[in-house]
């Protein structure tokens, strides 16, 4: 799916394109539940418009919208309290919205979430799950939230494909970092979900671990046409998984456009530097 043409909309009031391979016509209304491209409408699977949360006098978002396009890995970037975390719970529908709306899958999370929930899921490294219960007990209580048919089955198919089988029944109190994230990893694949939420999916693994991660999500986005929405602080990793970053700063909207493009229009040589001018409010280069 990369290399698709989509025009967005800076904070500066310019649209812009995304990718660099295909050149589109295109009408897009931002924000709108659907995506116009080539003449053709693709429903949204995410669609955020206007959305603001105050948490008492602190605004943790301000009024952003965006739209996702099916089957894409996006990146919500920002530092530190920039409004990541309240914006994807948000979207799960875990953080009821100041204002705005949210639409996953058609729903419209407010209202319907019920509906919908069990086509997504999440992954936090800082949820952690009950841990006196074995790994197994833990994905077993997560299948039977979502519904799964064949919860042995999928928790044995996961476990070999996340290398766990050998901690299904360990307490899940007593792991490492590392095999939490694998097994939070398993909890988020349980459904199968359409649509994944990772919030720093990879935070305090190892190199190698992270990439493994990476790989896994990469090749689950592949086969099943998942659509992945990531917070990550880690450039390396919005490289690698994301065709689209969202530029987060105070609450808003800074930038959004493919990583490459990014680059190329703040004059870098690699999102990290991006993301440095971004947060020190350094104007790009090419404005
Ligand atoms: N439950 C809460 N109560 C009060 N303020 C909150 C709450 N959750 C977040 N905030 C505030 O909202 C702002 C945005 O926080 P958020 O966690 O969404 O940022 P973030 O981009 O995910 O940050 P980080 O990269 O540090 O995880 C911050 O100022 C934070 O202190």
């Amino acid at each position: 799916m990369r290399g698709h043409c989509l025009p967005v909309k800076t904070r500066r009031g310019g649209a812009a394109l995304r990718g660099d391979a295909t050149p589109a016509r295109f009408s897009f209304a931002l924000h709108a539940k659907a995506l116009h491209l080539n003449g053709m409408t693709t429903p949204a699977t995410i669609a955020v418009d206007a959305l603001v949360k105050d948490y008492g006098p602190v605004r943790a978002v301000d009024g952003i919208s965006f739209a996702v396009r099916p089957g894409s890995t996006t990146a919500l970037l920002g530092g530190n309290g920039a409004g990541k975390s309240t914006t994807i719970g948000m979207i799960m529908g875990l953080v009821k919205p100041t204002s705005g709306t949210v639409t996953v899958l058609g729903t419209d999370m407010a209202r319907r979430r019920h509906d919908v929930l069990h086509r997504m899921n999440f992954e936090s490294p800082y949820v952690d799950m009950p841990h006196r219960l074995t790994v197994r007990q833990n994905l077993t209580v997560f299948g039977m939230l979502y519904g799964v048919g064949d919860i042995r089955g999928r928790i044995v198919a996961l476990a070999a494909a996340l290398e766990l089988t050998d901690l299904l029944d360990r307490p899940s109190g007593k792991l490492s970092a590392g095999q939490k994230t694998r097994v939070a990893l398993a909890k988020a694949l349980i459904n199968e979900p359409e649509v994944m939420l990772l919030d720093e999916p990879t935070a305090s693994l190892d190199p190698d671990t992270a990439d493994w991660i990476r790989s896994h999500l990469e090749r689950y986005r592949a086969t099943r046409g998942a659509t992945i929405l990531l917070a990550s602080h880690n450039m390396g990793e919005v490289e690698r998984l994301c065709d689209r970053v969202i530029m987060l700063k105070q609450g808003r909207i800074e930038d959004d456009a493919a990583p490459g493009e990014l680059v190329r229009r703040y004059g870098r040589s690699n999102l990290e530097e991006v993301f440095l001018d971004v947060a020190r409010g350094r104007k790009e280069a090419a404005a």
